[in-house]
C-alpha cells in the first residue's frame, strides 16, 4: 500500500522552507531570497516516488506580531495546519531560538498530526542556544533531523522519514504534477523574486505583482503577458524603474527568461510599475494576494 499525505512545511521567517520546498520536489516552486518574509501564499509542491506522494504547503514565516499583514499571514499557518496530515517543522540553525521560536514550538506541541523537526543549515556553523531549547522541546515532538536544504544534505534520510511517517493512502494528484499553482500566479511570483532581490535595500515588502493579461497566439507560439509591480507610493516607482530604465529592464529580462523555461512557448514580457498607496492596509486586496 502506497504512502500519501499532505505536508505543512513551518518555521521562522527566513529558515528555509522555500528552499527546502524546492530541493524536495527537484524544481523551483518557490521563489527564495535572502529577505524574510518573501513567502506570501500557500504553495504546493508534489513529491511522487514509487513509495508513495506527499504534497507540500509552503506556508508564510511564522511571525508573532501584530501588524494587519502579519495577522493573515498567521491565519495562513493555522489554516495550514488544519489541512495537512504532517508538519515539517524547519529550524535555522544559524540563528539562536528567540521569542518568535518558542511561540511557534508551543504552537507545534498542541499539533495532533506528526511533527518532523529538522535543523536546517548545517552546512553553515550553528549558533548557541539550541541544546537547551531541544531540552525542553524535542520530546514532545519527533526526532530532530540536520539537514542542508542548499546543499541537499540529509535529504534523502529526510524523504525516508516523511514517507515512514506518512499515512497510508492513493496519489492525490496524477503522476507528472509537481505543483498545483495557476500560471499566472506562477509567472507573478517569478517577477516579484526578481523586483524584490534588485530593490533590496530600498523596497523589499512594499510591492506586489499584477498579471493583468495572458495571450497565447497559436500561430506564432507566443505567450503574451502584462503585468505590473504595484508600488505603495509614487515616489517608490522611480526605485524600481532605475536610471534611465535599466532597473525595471534588467528585471524584465531575467523574469522573461525564467518564466520561458516553465512554458512551452516563446515568452514576451510587458512589464510595468505602477502605485497603489496603502496596499498592504486594504483588507480586500490582501485576502486576493494571500490565498
Ligand atoms: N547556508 C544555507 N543557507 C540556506 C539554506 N537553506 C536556505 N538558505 C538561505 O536562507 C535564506 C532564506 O531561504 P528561504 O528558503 O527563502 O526561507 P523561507 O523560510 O522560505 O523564508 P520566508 O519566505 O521568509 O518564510 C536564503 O538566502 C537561502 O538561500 C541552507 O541549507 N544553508
Amino acid at each position: 500500500m502506497s504512502k500519501s499525505a499532505f505536508v505543512a512545511i513551518v518555521g521562522r521567517p527566513s529558515a528555509g522552507k522555500s528552499t527546502l520546498l524546492n530541493t524536495l520536489c527537484g524544481e523551483k516552486i518557490s521563489i527564495v531570497t535572502p529577505l524574510p518574509q518573501t513567502t506570501r501564499n500557500k504553495v504546493r509542491g508534489i513529491l511522487t516516488e514509487s513509495r508513495g506522494q506527499l504534497v507540500f504547503v509552503d506556508t508564510p514565516g511564522f511571525h508573532d506580531s501584530q501588524r494587519k499583514f502579519n495577522l493573515h499571514m498567521r491565519d495562513l499557518v493555522s489554516g495550514a495546519l488544519e489541512e495537512t496530515d504532517m508538519v515539517l517543522y524547519v529550524i535555522d540553525a544559524t540563528r539562536s531560538p528567540g521569542q518568535e521560536e518558542q511561540a511557534l514550538a508551543q504552537l507545534l506541541t498542541q499539533e495532533d498530526h506528526p511533527v518532523i523537526t529538522v535543523l536546517n543549515k548545517s552546512d553553515a556553523p550553528p549558533a548557541p542556544g539550541w541544546e537547551d531549547f531541544f531540552a525542553t522541546f524535542r520530546d514532545s515532538n519527533a526526532p530532530g533531523l540536520s539537514i542542508s536544504a542548499a546543499t541537499g544534505q540529509g535529504i534523502e534520510a529526510l524523504k525516508d522519514l516523511l514517507f515512514e511517517s506518512a499515512p497510508e493512502g492513493d496519489p492525490m494528484y496524477p503522476e507528472e504534477y509537481y505543483t498545483d499553482q495557476d500560471p499566472s500566479f506562477r509567472i507573478s511570483e517569478i517577477i516579484r523574486e526578481q523586483a524584490m532581490l534588485r530593490n533590496r535595500d530600498e523596497i523589499p515588502h512594499s510591492l506586489y505583482v499584477e498579471v493583468a493579461d495572458l495571450e497565447e497566439d497559436p500561430d506564432t507560439n507566443l505567450l503574451w503577458i502584462r503585468a505590473f509591480i504595484v508600488v505603495e507610493r509614487e515616489s517608490q516607482k522611480g526605485i524600481v524603474v532605475g536610471k534611465g530604465g535599466t532597473q525595471i529592464k534588467a528585471i524584465r529580462q531575467t523574469a522573461q527568461k525564467e518564466i520561458a523555461r516553465l512554458f512551452p512557448q516563446k515568452i514576451h514580457l510587458d512589464l510595468r510599475v505602477k502605485a497603489s498607496p496603502k496596499w498592504r492596509n486594504k483588507d480586500a486586496l490582501l485576502r486576493r494576494l494571500i490565498r
